[in-house]
């Protein structure tokens, strides 16, 4: 009897001392299994007299419940434990406010090409594209450049049969939009895209994009050109910039001229930037030579027009403040997500 009273202090005493699952359940078979302590007990109530074997084997199983129940209860309260524990740790707060997934961005030279299109498309000119792979005769002879012009040079052109080359400007798209037109039809087209030279230096990639312009109608005279020409710069670089136009030579146009704006850097005062000038070159432009109208079947006794030409790079690093060309290039994100 009292065996079974110290048994049954000893096992609430080690069963008060745990909540561990794996030991709570070595308690069990300790105590209540096949081979356990108080199961042990069982086999020695034969050894008892027939009054007190009904008694006795009565308290081994009131201890026997006693001991299940405890061990339930912690076992419950473990394993409950476990799951809040669970819980609190894979909770998410859903008012916690969400990851910014960061927004994209577009290249400065899209930027800029799509302002320079937006400028001109508001003054009336459709956008005209052409292949980058262009006939010598396109890229060269239809713009008055003869094959002997030093800029058809093979150090200057990227040449991939004696007729084919990668084309040296957009010039090539205004020729073959005149000849596609009726003959003295009214045109108004810029003409955006990548053009390939052979120079590559800090300054010059032997790919750069080009926006060149062409305006072919009755009575089109350098005043449009002025007029044009000083809208847009002022449209890009601001009113405040003041508008210069220089004489100039090119063999497609005649007469004439490059455009300056006055430095946007010192205000026209003069710095690094417009090497002390106050002056800053953005576009070269002129009247269309009569033999380039001429050869694409357009009669300079009958219509005129002026064109001009422009590279994006240069237009993005002035409009931008980038003092290096590789920048375009590098695709460095710390560059790019500025824009
Ligand atoms: C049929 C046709 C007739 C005339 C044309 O004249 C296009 C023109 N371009 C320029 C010019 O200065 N271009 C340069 C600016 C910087 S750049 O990108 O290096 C090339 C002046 S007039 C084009 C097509």
């Amino acid at each position: 009897e009292q065996e079974l009273n110290s048994l049954r202090e000893t096992a609430l005493k080690e069963l008060s001392e745990v909540t561990a699952k794996e030991v709570l359940n070595d308690l069990k078979v300790k105590y209540l299994g096949k081979k356990g302590l108080l199961t042990g007990m069982l086999r020695g109530l034969g050894a008892l007299s027939p009054e007190e074997r009904p008694r006795v084997g009565q308290v081994v199983n009131d201890i026997r419940n006693e001991l299940e129940a405890i061990i339930a209860t912690k076992l419950e309260a473990t394993k409950q434990a476990e799951l809040a524990q669970k819980l609190a740790s894979e909770s998410i707060d859903v008012t916690l406010p969400g990851r910014h997934a960061g927004l994209g961005h577009l290249h400065p030279l899209t930027l800029t090409l799509n302002r320079i299109k937006d400028t001109f498309m508001r003054m009336g000119f459709e956008v005209a594209e052409g292949p980058e792979v262009e006939k010598d005769y396109y890229n060269f002879e239809a713009l008055n450049l003869p094959q002997d012009h030093p800029a058809r040079d093979m150090q200057d052109s990227f040449y991939i049969t004696k007729e084919f080359l990668l084309r040296t400007h957009t010039s090539p798209v205004q020729v073959r939009t005149m000849q596609a037109a009726e003959p003295n039809q009214p045109i108004r087209i810029i003409a955006p895209g990548k053009v390939y030279r052979r120079d590559y230096d800090a300054t010059h990639s032997p790919m750069f994009q080009q926006v060149e312009g062409l305006v072919v109608d009755q009575g089109i005279s350098f005043a449009d050109l002025k007029g044009t020409l000083e809208l847009f710069s002022k449209e890009i670089f601001g009113n405040r910039v003041n508008v210069r136009f220089r004489p100039s030579f090119f063999p497609f146009t005649e007469p004439s001229a490059e455009v300056d704006i006055s430095c946007v850097m010192c205000d026209g005062k003069g710095c690094r930037v417009c090497s002390g000038t106050g002056w800053l070159e953005i576009l070269g432009s002129g009247m269309v030579h009569p033999r380039v109208l001429e050869m694409s079947n357009f009669d300079p006794g009958k219509v005129s027009g002026f064109a001009f030409g422009m590279g994006v790079e240069r237009i993005a690093m002035l409009t931008y403040g980038i003092d290096d060309l590789r920048l375009f290039f590098d695709n460095d994100i710390r560059f790019l997500r500025q824009f």
